[in-house]
Formats: structure tokens, C-alpha cells, sequence
């Protein structure tokens, strides 16, 4: 569904001079799967999602969405693809239904599909209780499931969540995350970024860690944990990115060889 080889982005900073953001990322992310991009401020992930959304072109390298390469194909890749972030504007006057109808509009979705459409999204998404209520009214927690709502409007098979929790409180988060996995058990391909170790841990079932730009490495959690002999998440989540800031030969030998694809 998603693959992604090589990718690299780079951007003429001001202050930096030619700046690496991503530095030749490869990953694939099967149906039916969560993929978790882990890595702290400035890693490179939202750099990688945004390519991935047709947001952002890449420097160099492959991105491929449901079989559609993102600069050759990229209204084909937008047909078959989401994104929610943290901080999607909401129009104040518009409701609830009014807003995700919009989207589904923009998307060339027609007046009946749209009305099934939004019937069962509502209702998957507990959503019914304030379908009429008008953004400038929303709590945090319901604008956070309109802009899901919003991306799943046109059924895309592919997901992205970009620091989808930042910034909800625990209960809000954990519905997220509990609607991502209903996401994941219907079938859809996910990517989740976040810097939060406990949520990959709980939620993904493959993870990669990403610093500077790089995947320093990529596997379950327990084959990260076996390959660093450590059971805690968080001493190999920042072993590696000590390693990696010490400039350790082993890391980037793997990097670099592909090892951790
Ligand atoms: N338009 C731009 N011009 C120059 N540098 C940029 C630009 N956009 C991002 N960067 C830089 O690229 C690097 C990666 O940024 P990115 O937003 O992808 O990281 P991130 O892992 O998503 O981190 P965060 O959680 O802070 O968003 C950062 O050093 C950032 O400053």
C-alpha cells in the first residue's frame, strides 16, 4: 500500500545553508497494518508524511501509494489517501455534518453517496450527538473526530496521522488511538508519527525510529528490543539516538547498508 525507498528532501534554509531533512528513508506498510514513525522535534516525519499526501515533492527517491507515485500520479494518490494532524482549522459557522459533507464535495462524491456516506461515518464514529453543533461550539474532542472524519470521508484505504494526539487530554487521546485500531482491524494501511514512546508501544505493529533525518532503525517491538538486547522501549529508543549523535559507526553502517529498510 505505501512504499517508500530512498526518500530524501532537502531545503535551502537561510541560517542552515542546504539542509537534509530526510536522508534516504525506505519503509513499506502493508493493509490491515500500523505503521509507527517515532522520532523527536525535527526528526523528519512530518517532512515524510507530507510527501506522502502529495503536500511536499521529493528531493530524490520513491513514494508510492496504493501502486501511484506521488509526483507522477499525484490526483490518483490524493483520491487514495488521509491525513490528520493536530491542527486542522475548523470553520466556525459551518456543523459538524456541513463540514465533513464539504470535504466529501471537494472530493467529487455526489448528494447520495455522500448522504450514506456521512450516515455511516457519524455513526462509526460516534459522531451523531453533535452533528449539528457549529465548529466556533466544538470541545477539542469533537473537533479532533471531524477532522477524521474528514479525511475518511472519501474511504480512502491508506491513513496518515501526523501528532494526531498533541495537545488532547488523556480520554480524548485514547479514543484516537482506540479509532485508529477499529482502522487498522477494517483493512486501512496507517502511518502514525508521533514522539510519544507509549503510544507506539501500544499501538503499532511495526515501529521505525527516525532521527536527523534517518530511520536508525525499523522492526516490531520485539525485534527492536531483542536486536538491542533491551526490554525497556525507551533505553533502545535513546541508546540508539545517542549512538547515532556519537556518530557510531554500527548505526549508520546498517542505516546505510539498508539493513533497517
Ligand atoms: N520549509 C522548510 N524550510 C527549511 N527547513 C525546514 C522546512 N520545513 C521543515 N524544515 C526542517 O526540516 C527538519 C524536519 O522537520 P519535520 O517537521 O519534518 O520534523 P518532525 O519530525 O515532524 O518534527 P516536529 O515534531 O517538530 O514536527 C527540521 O529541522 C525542520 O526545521
Amino acid at each position: 500500500m505505501i512504499h517508500v525507498q530512498h526518500l530524501t528532501k532537502t531545503y535551502d534554509d537561510l541560517n542552515r545553508g542546504r539542509f537534509i531533512a530526510v536522508d534516504r528513508v525506505s519503509f513499506t506498510v502493508g493493509a490491515g497494518e500500523i505503521f509507527g514513525l517515532l522520532g523527536p522535534n525535527g526528526a523528519g516525519k512530518t517532512t515524510v508524511l507530507r510527501i506522502l499526501s502529495t503536500v511536499l515533492s521529493p528531493t530524490s527517491g520513491i513514494a508510492k501509494v496504493a501502486g501511484y507515485d506521488v509526483v507522477a500520479d499525484p490526483a490518483e494518490v490524493r483520491r487514495r489517501i488521509g491525513f490528520v494532524s493536530n491542527n486542522t482549522a475548523m470553520y466556525d459557522r459551518m456543523t459538524a455534518w456541513e463540514m465533513v459533507g464539504y470535504f466529501g464535495r471537494l472530493h467529487g462524491m455526489t448528494r447520495d453517496e455522500l448522504r450514506e456516506r456521512l450516515e455511516s461515518l457519524f455513526t462509526q464514529l460516534r459522531m451523531n450527538d453533535f452533528r449539528d453543533v457549529p465548529g466556533a461550539k466544538m470541545s477539542t474532542g469533537m473537533k479532533q473526530k471531524v477532522s477524521i472524519a474528514r479525511a475518511l470521508v472519501h474511504n480512502p484505504p491508506v491513513l496518515v496521522f501526523d501528532e494526531a494526539t498533541l495537545g488532547l487530554d488523556v480520554m480524548v487521546a485514547r479514543n484516537l488511538l482506540a479509532i485508529v485500531r477499529d482502522l487498522r482491524d477494517s483493512g486501512k494501511c496507517l502511518i502514525f508519527s508521533t514522539h510519544i514512546m507509549s503510544e507506539v508501544e501500544k499501538l503499532c505493529d511495526r515501529i521505525a525510529i527516525m532521527h536527523q533525518g534517518r530511520i536508525l532503525d525499523s522492526g516490531t517491538l520485539e525485534n527492536l528490543r531483542q536486536r538491542h538486547g533491551q526490554e525497556d522501549f525507551e533505553e533502545v529508543f535513546f541508546d540508539l539516538l545517542s549512538r547515532h549523535e556519537q556518530g557510531d559507526a554500527d548505526v549508520q553502517g546498517l542505516a546505510i547498508s539498508g539493513a533497517f529498510a
